[in-house]
């Protein structure tokens, strides 16, 4: 046969299968019912295209606003934007394994809380940790006192920055250190964390630098593994960057020495970490846990609270800087509140300060931190929200597009913190089937108290201090503090440059009596 001949038989033949490929997706498959672009009825890849160029959790939450509360966003992957779908997914009652995208979470080879998939699975592995994330474990003054120490560590550092009086600074720098610091104290214990904030040139902030850039090329990696190694390789070879995306196993090497070192000395490991609750723990046939799975456990929580706690807290203040009279407000509700001998207000009045709560919970709402692929697996086929899934398939619900839902929070791209201040009964209730920033149900985020904590002990301590302003001279603006579309919800920009300026009186509140 002749050249030509190949070539045109070749392509008749390619174009044959996609011509069945097209007639399959759109009349014969059993997802050809779930609204959604017609393209991703076809293939997964306009999908993964979208997670690759860092846009994949906007672009869904486009297309629900166009196509409702279920579309199909891949053969076989259907999202959802309502509160009961939301329930049925993630409920405790309901069970529904994670999909086989936590593979990529797994670190030296193990499994940690967050990435097993089954439900019998997760509950083994919660038993051993449950108890010391619970609020009546993280709210005790020995595991707060550490925060506050390093709120007032980054108050210091701000006030020696703004000795003028005011200094422009990347907010979410000064963030990432507190929210690092915060996480390796609660992990290692006092003598294994490092504090990375009065160290400038310290190995941890060199990590927690390259961190950053491989968080954006994370997508790439868990869609097309061999794509990433190759430009990781070009990349390092052709630029003067021989760590390019070296971040992340730098900080698992860094992470295993420091369990290596507490576990050859367990006597001197502090009895308020996890290490010690996990080097103490058991696996279900009695045997100690091995090293690799509890370097596995440390390791998942640094990735869960690190960038999500200092994005949070990023979002916050650039919301507030947008809005003078929240901070005002927030002030004066601080005010009125005593101080601890540290000279921070006591966390029994921050936990319940209403005002400071909207505010925050107001920003999560507008930007989740966590706004990825929660995804499940349905196990047998059946209907949610009136459309009949088959078994098997890969289900998940877009943060950004139910907390965005109109007739829960109207104007829902503006920043309103009384939406929380003066909702009440069914109205609040349906708000709060409709937030979920820290998860729902059996896999809801452990470290969410000791996050809420570390977020309201942080930016009280700000406000109490400076006025967080908007500085029109920085590069920092709405377009480039617009989340990028991905799980990681980092800034457009990748900095926040915001103005603080010292308050003249530093601070009014009244001195708790003892
Ligand atoms: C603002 C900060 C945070 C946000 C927005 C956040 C968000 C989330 C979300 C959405 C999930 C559920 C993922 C899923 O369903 O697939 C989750 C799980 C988890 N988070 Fe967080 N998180 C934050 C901070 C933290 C902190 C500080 C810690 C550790 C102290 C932590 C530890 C965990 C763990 C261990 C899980 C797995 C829970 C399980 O599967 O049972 N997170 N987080």
């Amino acid at each position: 046969m002749s050249l030509a001949a190949t070539l045109v038989w070749t392509i008749v033949f390619l174009s044959s299968l996609v011509l069945g490929r097209v007639i399959y997706a759109l009349h014969l498959s059993p997802y050809r019912h779930i609204p959604g672009p017609r393209v991703c009825k076809i293939t997964q890849y306009w999908t993964l295209w979208h997670d690759i160029w860092l846009r994949r959790v906007e672009k869904i939450h486009e297309w629900h606003r166009r196509y409702g509360d279920v579309v199909l966003i891949a053969p076989g992957k259907v999202s959802f934007s309502d509160a009961v779908s939301t329930r049925e997914i993630y409920g405790t009652s309901c069970g529904l394994p994670k999909s086989r995208y936590f593979d990529n979470f797994l670190a030296y080879c193990n499994r940690s809380v967050f990435c097993t998939l089954g439900v019998k699975e997760h509950q083994e592995a919660l038993k051993r940790t449950i108890a010391f994330y619970r609020p009546t474990s993280v709210f005790k003054s020995a595991m707060l006192q550490p925060v506050r120490d390093n709120v007032k560590k980054t108050l210091n550092q701000l006030a020696r920055r703004t000795e003028n009086g005011h200094a422009t600074l990347d907010i979410l720098i000064v963030c990432n250190f507190f929210s690092f610091d915060n996480i390796t104290r609660l992990l290692y214990g006092p003598d294994l964390c490092t504090r990375t904030i009065e160290h400038e040139s310290c190995f941890e902030r060199t990590i927690l630098g390259g961190w950053m850039t491989v968080e954006l090329w994370n997508n790439l990696l868990y869609n097309f593994p061999v794509a990433h190694k190759v430009t990781k390789a070009i990349f390092s070879y052709c630029s003067d960057k021989p760590d390019f995306l070296a971040a992340d196993d730098k900080l698992a090497d860094w992470n295993m020495r420091r369990v290596d070192a507490a576990l050859r000395k367990p006597a001197d490991m502090a009895v308020d970490s996890l290490l010690h609750v996990l080097s103490t723990a058991k696996t279900p046939d009695g045997e100690p846990l091995p090293k690799s799975w509890i370097a596995a456990e440390l390791l998942d929580n640094i990735h869960a609270a690190q960038s999500t706690v200092a994005l949070a807290l990023t979002y916050v203040l650039w919301n507030l800087a947008n809005c003078p009279e929240w901070q005002s407000r927030i002030r004066e509700e601080l005010s009125a509140m005593p101080l601890e001998k540290d000279g921070l207000s006591a966390f029994s009045f921050l936990q319940f300060a209403p005002i400071l709560d909207a505010c925050i919970t107001e920003s999560s709402r507008l930007h989740p931190l966590s706004s990825g692929r929660a995804e499940r697996v349905v196990p047998v086929t059946r209907a949610y929200n009136g459309i009949v899934l088959p078994a098997n398939t890969v289900v998940s619900t877009s943060t950004l597009a139910i907390h965005h839902r109109p007739e829960v929070f109207p104007d829902p791209q503006a920043y309103k913190p009384e939406r929380w201040l003066h909702a009440k009964g069914e109205v609040l209730r349906v708000m709060q089937s409709c937030y979920i920033p820290f998860g729902y149900g059996a896999r809801l985020c452990l470290g969410k108290p000791f996050a809420q904590a570390g977020i309201k002990h942080f930016i009280a301590g700000i406000l109490m201090q400076f006025e967080v302003c908007i500085d029109p001279r920085s590069g920092t603006t709405s377009r480039t503090m617009a989340q990028l579309g991905t799980q990681n919800a980092l800034p457009r920009g990748r900095r926040c440059e915001l103005l603080l300026k010292r308050l003249p009186v530093a601070c009014t509140c009244k001195q708790k009596a003892s």
